[in-house]
């Protein structure tokens, strides 16, 4: 039979180890994950914090059970801390002390990424908290709940950042928001976006610290205060959102690696040593926005690169068809949903891209209810008008229309193919003149 060795069991390793055991039976498969915990949907983290959903028993939706029930052989609280990628031989330490040797015929390493921690003083003060795990999310649950946590100071206007200083306020705490660019949500959207999540933040009371960096966290034992190079705030809770990387320890001496230490891949999951795959945010992926290899590190990709490799794995063989780094947020009502890359970002890369904007309502005016202004920009490359990214906010769940520009830059469409796309009329919904359609006649 042959064997096959998963290292890491949260959102990729699932996909991978799922679809393995629903396809293929003739296949052992072996697990090892460090945790104590599989498939954690950390983006349930905010929505515990903030009071939002009452328990996290729901944001699992894996266990070691199900794969036990499927046939596989679960080791959790098993570190794997060696791979002999010649011999193809896994080496493993359980939380017991139990050591294993375990040898594969194929690997697929899904162990992850993990917060970036700033080189600056401070980080090992109590209460300056990652937020990554269900272990971490509890930790500042408890944190929260025990004692008097008034001052919360969230480092990273990222993803993780703008969830978290909105949870906070929810639940009562005086949030400063530090990025050190000079808006919040700067990898996805444009400046014209990102002033309406900030105006959004402001007025539920959260303050905003851009351009700061954060120089030392000060306290004696607990943090009592953020220092950054412009202002000193008190504090006694510090999250830390600045990021994620790679976690390539294992393979990071044999196989090769992307600029930021992701393990390389190719369309097939395959790193540089066959019959080894990496998946998730372990590994790069293949971002048609720019036609070439990236990283970006979202459930969404681990999910998808997990069900490719398994497939490779197993013989049979599937090509990743690509990502654009689809993503979404929302903010008390504010929903935003980009994919691709913004202009800002496109400049920077070096293209000659303009933006199409539109500002509409959903529905024709004589909808007078559940109808909400909508912005929306189409970034697209003026020499070949093929489209790079889009954007869209508004109060009106829009976060479904981003799919189809997805599509569009997975395609490689042109601005100008989607000024004629075929798009539905029903006043319930939208606009005869819809306003992907008028975004997309305003291109030069
Ligand atoms: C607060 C928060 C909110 C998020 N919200 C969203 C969202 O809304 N949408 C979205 O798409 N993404 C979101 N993400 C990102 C998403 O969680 C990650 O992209 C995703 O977890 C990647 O899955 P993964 O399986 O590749 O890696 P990980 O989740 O990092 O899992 C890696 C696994 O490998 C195990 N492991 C690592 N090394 C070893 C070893 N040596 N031996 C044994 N086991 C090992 C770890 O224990 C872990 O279980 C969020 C992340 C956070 C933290
Ligand atoms: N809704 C979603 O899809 C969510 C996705 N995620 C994903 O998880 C990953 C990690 O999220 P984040 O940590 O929020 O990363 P991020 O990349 O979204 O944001 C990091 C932020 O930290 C800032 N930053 C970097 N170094 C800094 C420093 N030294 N001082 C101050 N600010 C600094 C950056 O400017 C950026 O705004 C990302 O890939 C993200 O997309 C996380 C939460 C929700």
């Amino acid at each position: 039979m042959e064997r096959i060795v998963v290292i890491g069991a949260n959102h990729a390793g699932t996909a991978a180890i799922n679809t393995i055991l629903d396809n293929y039976k003739d296949k052992e498969v072996t697990i090892f994950d460090s945790n104590n915990n599989i498939s954690f949907l950390g983006c349930g983290m905010a929505l515990w914090i903030g009071n939002q959903i009452t328990s996290p028993d729901g944001l699992f939706y894996c266990s070691k059970e199900i794969f036990e029930q499927k046939g596989a052989k679960v080791y959790l609280e098993t570190i794997v801390y060696h791979v002999d990628f010649e011999k193809k031989v896994v080496f493993a330490t359980g939380k017991d002390g139990q050591s294993y040797q375990q040898p594969y015929d194929k690997l697929i390493i899904a162990s992850g990424s993990l917060p970036i921690s700033p080189n600056i003083e401070g980080t090992d003060l109590a209460n300056v908290q990652f937020v990554k795990l269900y272990q971490n999310a509890k930790e500042v649950i408890e944190k929260l709940h025990q004692s008097m946590i008034r001052n919360v100071v969230v480092v990273g206007a990222g993803y993780i950042g703008v969830e978290l200083a909105e949870a906070f306020n929810r639940i009562g705490k005086k949030v400063t928001l530090i990025d050190n660019m000079s808006t919040c949500l700067s990898g996805y959207y444009d400046r014209e976006f990102t002033d309406i999540m900030s105006k959004n933040l402001e007025s539920h009371g959260i303050k905003l610290a851009y351009e700061e960096t954060v120089t030392s966290l000060k306290g004696n034992g607990k943090v009592e205060k953020v220092v950054t190079d412009k202002n000193e705030y008190a504090a006694d809770m510090v999250v830390l959102g600045i990021g994620f990387k790679p976690n390539s320890q294992l393979g990071k001496d044999n196989l090769k690696l992307f600029k930021n230490g992701a393990y390389l891949v190719d369309r097939h999951q395959q790193t540089s040593i066959p019959d080894v795959y990496a998946i998730g945010d372990c590994a790069t992926v293949f971002d048609n926005s720019i036609q070439a290899t990236n990283y970006i590190a979202l459930a969404t990709n681990a999910v998808r690169s997990g069900i490719v490799a398994a497939h490779n794995a197993c013989g049979t063989p599937l090509e990743s068809i690509g990502v654009q780094g689809s993503n979404g947020i929302c903010i008390w009502n504010l929903k935003m949903v980009s994919t691709g890359i913004s202009l800002e970002k496109a400049k920077k890369l070096g293209y000659d891209a303009a933006a199409a904007d539109y500002e509409d309502t959903q529905k024709p005016a004589f909808i007078q209810h559940d109808n909400y202004k909508v912005k929306i920009r189409i970034v697209y490359d003026k020499k070949t008008r093929i489209v790079l990214g889009a954007q869209m906010c508004s109060e009106y769940d829009i976060s479904m229309a981003i799919h189809m520009f997805s599509l569009a830059i997975q395609e490689q469409v042109t601005i100008d193919r989607l000024k004629l796309t075929d798009i539905f009329f029903l006043p319930h919904f939208n606009k005869p003149y819809n306003y992907f359609t008028m975004a997309a006649l305003q291109a030069e």
